[in-house]
Parts: structure tokens; sequence; C-alpha cells
């Protein structure tokens, strides 16, 4: 085919037809697109088509309508787009805001906690810090002679409690509360005005990212409740573009996902028909209470019951996919290798036998599919080596709102006033090709950061893991809130917290984390903001590209102040000189003052699509009534150009567009270009997501909690014992990585405040610190089994104990009052704080050292996913399941330890003629106290009993052993050790 041709083919293309073209390519590979013959009743790949089509097999790719783009691409110029951004530029004068009385309410509020609640909560951290004081001089200067290696250990340990809890409890005295006005945000942004008669949004663009990594690890059902409660989001749909990258490469995500769109027509107007929450379909079916409940319309349980058995019949056609593709790909495959030897003249001399056909996987029109093959031997098509594939799968949409109709033969439920566009939907699976290091979460998110940049452009960015979906429809009004209050330009990300659903009632391993997302993070928000913890969390776009945050300074009147006119200068020079970045529109300029943050400023895009007549670098931020609207233009002088692009709605999708984005999403692309130091996601650690908030905050950003009442999102956690202790071991070896990194930049901090710095070394040292909590842990067992005392005197130690417990108790009542924690979460966390020190902790540390020595990678395993619950008994039947890790061999180990101390203490006390009982009472207490931090522990062992645990009880009993014999060797003074005879009973 002619380049002409495909250039007036492309032409003609409208919209609908990019949606059916898979377009495929990568860094140095030749971009094609192929147009799918797509039957829309069948778009999930049904047998009945595959068996009538698969004899109409095209012989091979030339007849398919593949397109070489490149040199399309090449001719392509980014037209002056006389959209929303320019318009405001050139008129900025007709376009002054003019904001009534409503548009002036503030969309958050920052309420101060009430006094009666902070006065006391500081009132008691002094007092326990004090009692702390007191306490650890009171140790530390009376040694206690009869056992000086005992004291010497408590005294660190003692220390190291002391101090971390200090380190946790200074941010919370800064707490705030935060609250947000959705009703304010859509008077100020969605109602009719002079300049906006019809009262069309104003909202910007929001780009949501989906990640998912595994088609069977993480079950399409999953995935698929996630994408479409983003398709029903409570938001302008024009606005709105969800991405679902797949690092599979796998047909099966493919199809599940246009099977997805096909029954979001279906599922999204009947959401916004009846106000349904939460808008996971799997969610909202499974919900207990009575549905009908607040629900008005009078066909409500009609449509109701039709969506559910549509639904139902979808789930089954999901679930069968797999069985499909195999199916499919058989009869392709077998129909080839026919064809192949009816026609030997092809294979010239070779002989019948000796034709190898390959395995393909074949999608439903009759074509290979250009991802991963069931049969992984191919090349080209394997996981790690594949070409970069994108679809449109829902083109974007007008502003106009489209609605339904009666209902018909072809509509199931009536949708007259009801919306029914979909926002527009990606499916993107990035290039991976050997020798390449793909870096997995942080390359999907980065990959995404770049071809959503070319595709829709979002001012803002969602993230969520594929198994986690939207609860609260308004979340994303209510992160917008924070972005576009007063003050919201100085916003890095809004992170909401990581809530759960089915997590057992008795949230054996803590997964509800309620300390940490109810306490530790709002605490953070009082200071500079909380972690970015991975997932359900909106991020600003220029922030992602390294950027620090607009120094907003007040217009004065349109030719001003001196002031402005300063700024004005700044402009000219930057314009002239590309090594200074910044520059001011309508009274706002966007100040990138570093050599660190102008590197970065430009989203580099391969030298093909460059040219070279600009030279000054620069980033516009153009403010309307409160929205940013922002356009990168011009390229620096390494010949990276940087993208010209308006307001999502503005842009064009079409074949050049998506063509240009599919070079940017290769793994071979970033090892060759800029990204992956500075920009986007942080590679090279398994908590990408920590150390990426944190260097937004290192640039003077801050962040924000969102708290809301209904959870914003929801998602799967890991409920057996096992999986919990993998996924914490995964987050705390990232801890460790990331202080043996050669450049992490933990220690190079500018902007940060001190609180906030402190926090990120208390958390990131953790595990480290953590040694202490595993030798205090052994303590008590050794000093019943020596006979000795950790320290001088039993009653100071015991009197100082209730003192402390009072204050630290009133504390968390405090707490509870504020958080919404309640005094079984508070527990429940203290418990798997100290199972966690004792089990992920110190292989996460030896892990690490491994690592940093001999520089082997760790894998990242992804955490497993349940795949939906099950009804009645067996709903938890998970949480019992044991798969044996030697992670459990220090707790298990601690357990028996402590047991048999106490036993062998008292025994020994019975018999004895001197019975020294404050000694013992002081030591069984506490090993009583250590073992009762087991008690999770235990029981996700006991719950099953299975063959593993037999294994255990003789490793745990082999090491226990070993450790007391050294434990009183150590702790036995020179004393004991003159006569080394140590008597049982
Ligand atoms: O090569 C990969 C590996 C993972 N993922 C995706 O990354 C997400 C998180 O992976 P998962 O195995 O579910 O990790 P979790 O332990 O559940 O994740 C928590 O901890 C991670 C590390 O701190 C964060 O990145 C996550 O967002 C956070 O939810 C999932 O959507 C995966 O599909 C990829 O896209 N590509
Ligand atoms: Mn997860």
């Amino acid at each position: 085919m002619s380049k002409d041709q495909a250039v007036e083919d492309s032409a003609n293309m409208g919209k609908l037809q990019i949606s059916n073209a898979i377009f495929t390519g990568g860094f140095n590979t030749v971009t094609r697109m192929h147009l799918i013959k797509l039957d829309t009743n069948n778009g999930g790949g049904l047998c009945s088509d595959c068996e009538q089509s698969y004899t109409h097999v095209s012989d091979d790719e030339a007849e398919d309508q593949a397109l070489s783009l490149l040199s399309m691409a090449d001719d392509f110029e980014t037209k002056d787009s006389n959209g929303f951004g320019s318009e405001v530029k050139n008129n900025d004068v007709k376009h002054q805001p003019n904001f009534g009385e409503k548009t002036r309410r503030s969309l958050t509020s920052k309420l101060p906690v009430s006094p009666t609640i902070l006065i006391p909560y500081r009132l008691l951290t002094i007092v326990r810090t004090l009692l702390l004081g007191f306490y650890l001089t009171w140790i530390v200067t009376h040694p206690n002679d009869e056992s000086m290696w005992l004291w010497r250990i408590f005294n660190t340990c003692e220390l190291w409690l002391a101090l971390s809890w200090l380190l946790e409890q200074l941010p919370r005295l800064c707490l705030i509360n935060r609250s947000t006005d959705v009703s304010a945000l859509k008077d100020r942004f969605e109602s009719p005005n002079l300049q906006n008669p019809k009262g069309r949004s104003d909202l910007p663009g929001i780009d949501v990212f989906v990640t998912t990594a595994d088609p069977e690890k993480e079950p399409l059902l999953v995935t698929a409740n996630t994408i479409l409660s983003i398709l029903a989001v409570d938001y302008p749909v024009e606005k709105l573009a969800c991405y679902l990258s797949d690092d599979a490469g796998s047909l099966l995500t493919f199809e599940a996902l246009s099977d997805t769109a096909n029954f979001a027509r279906i599922w999204v107007p009947f959401c916004r028909k009846h106000e349904i929450e939460p808008r996971s379909p799997e969610a909202y079916f499974k919900q207990k209470h009575d549905f009908l409940k607040n629900k008005v319309r009078l066909d409500f349980a009609g449509d109701r019951s039709r969506v559910k058995r549509e639904y139902d019949e979808w789930k089954v056609r999901i679930n069968s996919l797999p069985e499909t593709i195999k199916r499919r790909s058989g009869a392709y495959n077998s129909t080839k290798e026919l064809q192949t030897k009816m026609n030997p003249s092809e294979m010239g001399e070779v002989s019948l036998n000796e034709i190898k056909i390959p395995k393909a996987t074949w999608m439903s029109d009759g074509s290979y599919w250009p991802g991963t093959w069931e049969d992984p031997g191919e090349n080209d098509h394997s996981r790690g080596d594949h070409v970069g594939i994108i679809q449109v799968i829902l083109a974007s949409s007008d502003a106009k709102p489209v609605y339904g109709s009666n209902k018909n033969g072809k509509n199931l439920i009536d949708t007259t006033n009801v919306d029914i566009r979909l926002p527009m939907l990606v499916y993107m699976s990035r290039e991976k090709r050997p020798g390449y290091c793909h870096n997995k979460k942080a390359g999907a998110m980065n990959a995404l950061l770049r071809t959503s940049a070319i595709m829709s452009n979002g001012l803002f960015i969602l993230n969520l893991d594929c198994d986690h979906y939207i609860y609260n429809s308004l979340a994303l009004r209510e992160g917008m809130c924070f972005m576009l209050d007063k003050g919201g330009d100085r916003v890095c990300y809004v992170q909401f917290p990581q809530r759960y659903d089915g997590i057992d009632p008795d949230d054996l391993y803590a997964n509800h984390n309620t300390l940490f997302l109810n306490v530790n993070m709002r605490a953070l928000d009082g200071i500079q903001g909380p972690y970015y913890i991975g997932t359900c969390c909106i991020f600003r776009r220029i922030a992602l590209y390294g950027f620090s945050p607009a120094r907003v300074t007040e217009h004065h009147g349109l030719f001003g102040t001196k002031k402005t006119k300063l700024l004005r200068r700044k402009l000219t020079v930057s314009k002239k000189e590309d090594d200074e970045m910044g520059t001011q529109i309508n009274g706002y300029t966007l100040d990138c003052d570093d050599a660190d943050d102008a590197d970065t400023g430009s989203l580099p895009l391969p030298k093909r699509f460059g040219n070279s007549t600009s030279l000054a670098s620069s980033i516009t931020v153009v403010e309307f009534q409160g929205t940013l609207l922002q356009e990168f233009d011009s390229k620096d002088n390494r010949g990276r150009m940087t993208n010209s692009l308006t307001a999502p709605q503005e842009q064009p999708l079409d074949v050049a567009t998506i063509a240009k984005a599919i070079s940017a999403i290769s793994c071979v692309y970033e090892d060759n270009t800029e990204w992956g130091k500075r920009v986007g996601w942080i590679y090279g650690s398994l908590t990408e997501d920590v150390v990426t908030g944190y260097k937004m905050h290192n640039r003077g950003w801050r962040s924000v909690y969102c708290i809301t009442k209904h959870d914003a999102f929801r998602g799967t956690a890991p409920i057996n014992l096992t999986d919990r202790l993998h996924q914490v071991l995964q987050w705390a070896t990232g801890s460790i990585e990331l202080f043996f990194s050669r450049n992490n930049s933990l220690f190079a901090t500018r902007r940060m405040k001190f609180l906030q710095k402190l926090n990120y070394f208390n958390i990131l040292l953790y595990p480290f610190a953590s040694f202490f909590i595993l030798v205090y842990c052994f303590l008590p067992a050794i000093s019943l089994f020596s006979r000795q005392f950790v320290v001088q005197s039993f009653v100071t130690l015991l009197t100082f104990n209730l003192v402390d417990s009072i204050t630290l108790y009133l504390l968390v009542i405090i707490e509870i009052k504020w958080s919404g924690m309640t005094i079984a979460n508070w527990w429940r966390e203290k418990q798997v704080c100290v199972i966690w020190a004792t089990s992920s902790f110190p292989v996460a540390v030896l892990q690490g050292l491994v690592k940093f020595i001999t520089g082997v990678d760790i894998s990242h395993t992804l955490t497993p996913k349940l795949a939906t619950l099950k009804d009645g008994d067996d709903e938890f039947a998970d949480l019992y399941v044991v798969k044996w890790s030697f992670m459990m061999i220090p707790p298990i180990t601690i357990m028996l330890v402590n047991t048999i101390a106490i036993a062998v203490g008292i025994a020994r006390a019975l018999y004895s003629p001197h019975p020294e009982w404050s000694k013992l009472v002081g030591g069984v207490s506490y090993s009583f106290w250590v073992l009762c931090h087991f008690h999770p522990f235990a029981k996700g062992l006991m719950g099953r009993r299975s063959r593993a645990l037999n294994l255990f009880y003789v490793w745990s009993g082999l090491v226990s052993i070993i450790v007391l014999l050294m434990g009183i060797y150590i702790t036995s003074d020179s004393r004991a050790q003159n006569h080394m005879k140590f008597q049982f009973p």
C-alpha cells in the first residue's frame, strides 16, 4: 500500500474507526495499524464466531490492512489548536474571572482539631516523654551488676523503643481535619454564567491509570470491575480517560477489556439513572442491605434485575475467555498447519515433517495477536519480548451529552434523559525486549504517563492498582476540590486511604492498617502531607514531570504593579536563554529554578518527531476560572521535543497521534533516554511509591490526605498469613534497598520540612531498627533461664510500667476519638508490629544486604488477589491456608522459647529452697507479655493443621535450643561461668 493511500485512508478515518484499530510498534520497530473486522455482538470472541470464520484466515500479515505509519508520523505537525488554552491566552482581558457569590465559596476547609482533644493530647505526650526520660536515666545510671550483658541489651532496646515512639508521636501534635465541598465545586465549574452560558463543565481532565501484570494472578473479573467503576464515575465524560496497562501483553486482558466496554454500555447508564453506589457491579450486587431503599424511580427493581441478568451472563463470558481463546487458537493453528502442508511449494525442499508451525494465539477476527502467545517459545511473542500495543477501545466524546431512548428491542433499560456517553478507554501494553529492564510497576506507570501525555494529556492523573475500584463515585470530585482550591497549585498529589473489602472480622493480620492510615498519615497531613502509597492517589501531572510547585504571585490589575513587571521580564529572559525556565501568564508564574527541574521539564520523545527550529524550553501554565490549562511547547537544544498540547477535549485523537504515542511506550526507549532518572515514577526500588512521593516533597510540593466518610476506593488484601508476610517483606525490602542505593536522594533534602524529613527517616529506617524488637522478645526467656534480672529493681520496673501504661492508654483513647480507630484495631497493630519485626523485617534486611554486596536483584512477586468473595461459610477459608516460609522460623522460636522458659522458671521456683519470687514474676510476666503479641501469628498457624506445621516445629525446636544455650552462655556473668552447672530442677 502506498504512502499516499495510507494518508488518505487515515484522513477519512473517524473516531469510530480509530477504536477498531490495533496499533503496534516500539522504539525501533515499525509502527503498524491493524483494522479489526469487528463484530460488535461478538466482541468477546464467542466460539461460534471463530468456528465460522477460521477458514478465511489470511496467509500473512501482508493481507492485513497494516499501514506503515512511520513516514506519516514524520509529516505530522502539531497544529495550533484553537482550543481553550489559546483562547484564554489571547483574550485574557475579556476573561477576567467574574466569580459570583456562589463561586466564591471555598472548596475545602481546614478545621483545627478541637482544643479539648488537642490540649490534653499534647500534655499527655509531654508527660510520657518526661516519664520515659526519667525511666531511661534511671536504668542507665543503675547498672545491674548481677547481669551486665542483659542490662546493656535491655538498655539499648528501651532507648530505641522510646526514640521510635517519639518520632512517631511528633507529627501527631500538628493534627488537622479537612473537609471538601463538592457542591461548591459544581457551582464554580459547572454552573452557567456569562462566559459559559450553557454551564459546560470547566473541570480539568483526569487520566486514570490502571496496571495489571498477570491475568491469572490478578483475575480478569477483578480488573474488569475496576474498569467499570471508573467508566461509571461521576465526572464529566469528555474530561475522563481510562488507560489499562497490561504487562502480560495478554490477549485475555485485551478481550476482557473490550467485552467490559460492551457491558459498560448497559452498566454505566444504569448507574447514572438510579445513582447506584458503589459502581463496581460485583460489589454492588453483593451488597446485603435492602437495595430498594432510597430509590425513587418506579422502574428501578425491573431495571436492576435486567442488568443483573446481563451482568451474570457477562461474568460467564469473562470467566470462559481462557477456554474460548484456547479453542479458537487451536482451530486456527490446525487450519494453518493444514494449509502449509497442502502448499509444499512455499516451503521449498524442506520435508513436510520438518515444518514447524508456531502455536500462535489468534484474535477473534482471524489474525495473529501481536502480544504474548500461549506457546512461550516464540520470539517476539513472549512476556519479555513483544511489540508495544495500543488500542483505543472507546474513543473520547464531545462535550455535549447524548441521551438514550426508550426501552425497546435494542435497549435493555429506558435511558431517556440519561447521558449514555462513555469516557475514553485505552488498552496499552508496552514494548518489552530481552536485555532491557522493564522496571515493573514504575516502568508501567511511566509508559502510561507518556502515552497519555500524547493522547489525552489530562492535567491530573489517578493511579489505581487493578484490584482497587472506585467505591464512592464522587471521589474524583473530592480530589479536585483540593487541587483547584486556593493554594491548591502547591499540591502535588491527593492520597486517599487504601481500604479493603472482604477482610475477616477479627482482621487477624491488621490488613486495615488503621494506625497507619487513620493516625500516622493524617498526622503527616498537618506537616507537609502523607506518603504516596502506590494506589488510590490523584497526581498533578506537572509534579510528575519533575517541576517545582508554582510560585503564585497575585495579579495586581491588568498592567499592574512592579511585581508583575518583574515577572514579565523574567518571561522575556526565559524565551532567550534556554537554561532558564519560568514563564508567567495571568499573574501566575511557574518557576523552575533549579537545574534539575529544568532538565526534566520536557517530555522527551524520539528524535524523529522533532524539528530543530525552536530553542527555548518553556512551560506555560494558564489559569482560567480556577482551572489550570497547561501547554507544553518548544524544545530544548538537545533535540528532545516537548508536547504541544492543550486541554484534553481539544486533543485530536487520530492515527498520527496514536502513532506518536506508541513509540514512547517501550522499555528500550527508557534505557535510551532521560526517563527513569528524574521524571515520573522512580525506578529501582520495590517501594517506588514512597520514593516518588519523597522526591516531590523534596521539591517543595505538599500533598494532601483525603479521608472521606464513605471510602473513596476499595481493594482486596491478602488475608492469609503467608501472603501477608510476603507483602510486608516486599515493602521492607524496598526501604532497605533505598538506604543502600547509590543514587538515593534521601540525604539531599532541599525544601522538605524538618519534621517531614524526620518522618521519612523513621519509616525507612524501621526495618533496620526492628532488630531491637527481635532481641527484646528473647530477653525475658533468657532472663528466666539464667535466673538473672534485666534491671536492678523489679519494683521500680513494675511501677514505671504501670504509670507508663496509663499515660499510653490515655493517649490512645484520645487518638481513637479523632481517628476513627478502635481499641481492637490499635491492639492488633501493636501485635503485628512485633510479628513483622521478627519475621519479614529481618529477612528484608538480609535480602537488602545480599543485594548490596552481590548486586543480585530481588524479584517483585505479585501480591495474590482473591478472585471473588464466596458466600457463606468458606468466605474466609483462605485465612487459614499456611504455606511454608522461612520467615516464620523466628516468631515460632520466640513463642517456643518463651513458653518453655515460663514452665521451667515456675517449676524451678517451686522446687527451690530459696525461690526468688520477684525475679520469677518479673520474668514470667514479661515473657507472657511477649507471647501475647504473637497470638494472631499462632492462630494463623494453628487454624488448619497441615503437614508443613510439623516441619516448623522440628525447625524451631532446633533453633530454640541453640538460641537458649547461647543466651545462657552470654548472660551468665563471670561468677556463673566459673561453675557452669545449670541444673534443671
Ligand atoms: O511488573 C509489574 C508488577 C506489578 N504491576 C502492578 O502493580 C500493582 C501492585 O502490585 P501488587 O503485587 O498488587 O502489590 P501490592 O503489595 O498489593 O501493592 C502495594 O505495594 C506496592 C509497593 O509499595 C505498591 O506499588 C502498590 O501500589 C501497593 O498497593 C498491580 O496492579 C500490578 O498489576 C505491574 O503493572 N507490573
Ligand atoms: Mn495489590
